[in-house]
C-alpha cells in the first residue's frame, strides 16, 4: 500500500483496486484500508500496543446488540483517542438549523407548498449555511427527520462537526463539495450524494462554489438499500456503485474548533489539533458516496403508472414494517412507454409527507415552476398531482415512447408530517400563487358517455 497527499494535505491510501482513485466500492461492506504500512492490527482489534504508537478506538453506529445483519462499527487507529479532541463543550446559536419538534404557532404546515431556489448571498460554510426547511418527529427520541438547503462558499478551516443526533444525506444541486472526514475524503458535485453517519467528525471545503444543495437529516435508523422483492438481485441502486474512502489522516497541531449537534443544540469546543487523524481503520460505519447516474430505474413496460416507491434508492426503515422513516426517490432520466396511459404521476393524497427537490431540468408533474434548485412540499393526506399544463399534454397527445430527458428531481418521503421552519414560511422564496397551477383544472363530467 503506497500514500500520497491530497492538496487539503491529508495523507491518503491509495484504493486497494486501482480503479477508483480514493475509493471502496460496496454498500454496508466490511472495509480495511491503512494509509500507512502495517497500521492496521491483522487478525484483532485491540493489541497491547498499536504499531505506530496508534491508539485504538471503536465507532459504535449501532447498539453493541443489535442484530448482527443491522450491526455496524468501525475500528479506528489514530494518533490520540477522541477524547483527546475535546474539552468542556459551550453551547451556540446556529438560529437557521432547526430539529424536530419544531413547531411555530404562526406558521401553517397544512397547505402545498413550492419554492424557488433560496439564492446565495454572504459568505457561509456548511454550518452556518445549513437552513433547515422543514422538521418530522423528535430529535430526542431518535425518530423522524429534517430537510436543509445548503448554501456554502467557504471552506472549514481549523474547524470540525460531527451530528450525535443524526446522519447526513446529502445532495447536491449546485458546486463541489469535499468533505474531509475521520474516515477519509469524499468529493461530491450535482447528481452524485453522499451519507455522512452520525458521530463521524469531518470539515467541508468548497471544491468549486458556490453551493447549494439539499439536506435529509435522519435521526432515525440508518438509510439502507430497499428490497428488490419480484425484481430480484439487479437493478436499482446496485451495491458496487457505492464508494467508501481509503483512509486518509492529517497530522495538524492547531488551535481547532470542533462543533457538535447534540440533542438539537449546537456546542463547542477548542482543540489544539487537527481531530482527522485516523490512520487506519477497518468495519462496516463509514461514509460513502452513489452517482445517482448509476441507478438504474425499472418501471412499467406495457400501461399504468407504478407508485413511486419503484424508484427508491434508499430507505431508513422505521418500527413499522413498509413504512419508512424516510424514503430518498430518484425521478431521473427514463423512457415512457405505456400504452393507453396517463403517464405522469396520478392526482392523489398520501399518508406520508412528500418534500421535492429539482437537481436539474422539468419534472413531469410540473413543466413549469418547479426548478432547478427549487423545492415542493405536499404534506400527509394533501393533495396534488399534475398541474394544468401537464395535465393537458398527458392527456391529448398522441402517445409514443418518449424518453423523458434533462430531468432529475427527487423526494424525501416519510411517515411523518413535515412541519415548516420560520425560514421556510416566511424567508426563502415561497411561490404564493403554486396552488394557482391547478385553479384552471376545468370539469369536463356533463353526464354523457365518452373519453373527453
Ligand atoms: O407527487 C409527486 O410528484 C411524487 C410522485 C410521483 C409519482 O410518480 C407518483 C406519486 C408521487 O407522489
Ligand atoms: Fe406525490
Amino acid at each position: 500500500m503506497t500514500r500520497h497527499e491530497l492538496p487539503s494535505g491529508m495523507i491518503r491510501a491509495t484504493d486497494t483496486t486501482g480503479t477508483h482513485e480514493g475509493y471502496m466500492p460496496g454498500f454496508g461492506n466490511d472495509f480495511e484500508t491503512e494509509a500507512l504500512p502495517g497500521a492496521l492490527p491483522q487478525g484483532m482489534n485491540s493489541p497491547q500496543r498499536c504499531n505506530y504508537g496508534l491508539y485504538g478506538e471503536q465507532l459504535s453506529g449501532t447498539a453493541f446488540t443489535a442484530p448482527s445483519h443491522q450491526n455496524e462499527r468501525t475500528w479506528c487507529y489514530r494518533i490520540r483517542p477522541s477524547v483527546k479532541h475535546s474539552s468542556r463543550y459551550s453551547k451556540i446559536d446556529l438560529p437557521l438549523w432547526k430539529s424536530a419538534p419544531c413547531v411555530d404557532p404562526d406558521v401553517i404546515s397544512l397547505g402545498q407548498y413550492r419554492w424557488d431556489p433560496v439564492p446565495h448571498g454572504e459568505d457561509l460554510t456548511w454550518l452556518t449555511g445549513m437552513r433547515t426547511m422543514t422538521t418530522a418527529g423528535d430529535v430526542n427520541t431518535q425518530v423522524g427527520m429534517a430537510t436543509h438547503i445548503y448554501l456554502v462558499n467557504e471552506s472549514m478551516v481549523d474547524s470540525y462537526f460531527f451530528s450525535a443526533d443524526s446522519e447526513l444525506l446529502v445532495v447536491p444541486q449546485e458546486g463541489k463539495l469535499r468533505f474531509c472526514t475521520e474516515l477519509g475524503v469524499i468529493d461530491i458535485e450535482p447528481q452524485e450524494i453522499a451519507i455522512i453517519p452520525r458521530g463521524l467528525v469531518y470539515r467541508v471545503e468548497v471544491l468549486e462554489g458556490p453551493c447549494r444543495g439539499f439536506v435529509c437529516e435522519n435521526y432515525g435508523q440508518k438509510f439502507e438499500l430497499p428490497g428488490r422483492g419480484p425484481i430480484g438481485a439487479n437493478c436499482m441502486a446496485n451495491r458496487r456503485d457505492f464508494k467508501t474512502p481509503v483512509a486518509a489522516y492529517e497530522d495538524r497541531e492547531v488551535p481547532s474548533k470542533l462543533t457538535i449537534k447534540w440533542c438539537g443544540q449546537f456546542h463547542e469546543c477548542e482543540i489544539p489539533q487537527s481531530p482527522l487523524d485516523v490512520v487506519a481503520w477497518h468495519g462496516n460505519y463509514a461514509p460513502v458516496k452513489y452517482d445517482l447516474k448509476t441507478y438504474c430505474p425499472v418501471g412499467s413496460i406495457l400501461f399504468d403508472h407504478p407508485d413511486p416507491s419503484i424508484f427508491t434508492v434508499l430507505t431508513a426503515p422505521s418500527g413499522v414494517p413498509g413504512t419508512a422513516n424516510i424514503d430518498f426517490v430518484l425521478f431521473r432520466e427514463r423512457w415512457m412507454v405505456m400504452e393507453d396511459t396517463f403517464r405522469p404521476p396520478w392526482y392523489h393524497k398520501n399518508i406520508m409527507s412528500e418534500l421535492m427537490g429539482n437537481i436539474y431540468g422539468q419534472y413531469d408533474a410540473k413543466p413549469q415552476g418547479f426548478i432547478p434548485g427549487g423545492v415542493s412540499l405536499h404534506n400527509m393526506m394533501l393533495p396534488h398531482g399534475p398541474d394544468r399544463d401537464a395535465f393537458d399534454k398527458a392527456s391529448y397527445s398522441e402517445l409514443e415512447p418518449e424518453k423523458l430527458d434533462n430531468t432529475m428531481s427527487f423526494m424525501f418521503e416519510t411517515r411523518f408530517p413535515q412541519h415548516l421552519t420560520p425560514f421556510a414560511a416566511n424567508e426563502a422564496p415561497l411561490q404564493d400563487d403554486y396552488i394557482d397551477c391547478w385553479k384552471t383544472i376545468e370539469k369536463k363530467f356533463d353526464g354523457t358517455p365518452g373519453k373527453k
